[in-house]
């Protein structure tokens, strides 16, 4: 099937951007950065330390799956790094369609709030992971989602991703 969106999801600092940029590149398609569509409220909650709270993240998800939907009804995929962390984000960006597939980008704690917290010119304080890995519900029995081990160099876990999603025939 055509995938209307790839999102790349995971906790804060686990390479969304970093892989997500990668795997728009290969395949030519846009890469859009979920934070964009933050509204400035939550952006200063985060960068004050403060996690947000589901109310916070609704209007957020709800942007991100407008944006799904241009790009099915534009015929544009898009990749789109956003967190995702719970089932029923998942679910909103989902918007009952089965053309989106997620990757989600996983890793241990340490190796995460080691490379945020040398990660420079972000908003986002390392201190906020461990709520990140809390909120997280890992996406385990999802059909439309693929595990990618952030452990390795970003070239090898894109070069993965691109074979997975060929193997599934979610892209040529
Ligand atoms: N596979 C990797 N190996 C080594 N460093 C990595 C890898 N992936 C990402 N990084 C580095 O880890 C940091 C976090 O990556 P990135 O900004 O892509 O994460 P993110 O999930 O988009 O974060 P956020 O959600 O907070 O925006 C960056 O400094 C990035 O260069
Ligand atoms: O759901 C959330 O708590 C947020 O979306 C965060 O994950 C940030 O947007 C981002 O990852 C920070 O850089």
């Amino acid at each position: 099937m055509t995938v209307a969106a790839i999102v790349v999801m995971g906790v804060s600092g686990s390479g969304k951007s970093t892989i997500g940029g990668l795997l728009a590149d290969r395949l030519g398609w846009i890469f859009e950065d979920g934070d964009a569509f933050h509204p400035a409220s939550n952006v200063a909650k985060m960068s004050a330390g403060t996690p947000l709270t589901d109310d916070d993240r609704w209007p957020w998800l709800r942007a991100i799956a407008a944006r799904i939907a241009s790009a099915r009804a534009g015929g544009r995929p898009v990749i789109i790094g956003c967190s995702a962390l719970k089932r029923a984000y998942r679910d909103v960006l989902r918007d009952g369609h089965a053309d989106i597939r997620f990757l989600h980008l996983t890793g241990s704690p340490e190796l995460i709030m080691a490379r945020q917290a040398a990660r420079v010119g972000h908003f986002m304080p390392a201190s906020l992971i461990a709520s990140q890995f809390a909120t997280l519900e890992p996406p385990d029995t999802e059909a439309d989602v693929i595990d990618l081990d952030v452990d390795p160099e970003p070239e090898a876990i894109a070069a993965k991703a691109l074979a997975a999603l060929r193997r599934r025939g979610d892209i040529a």
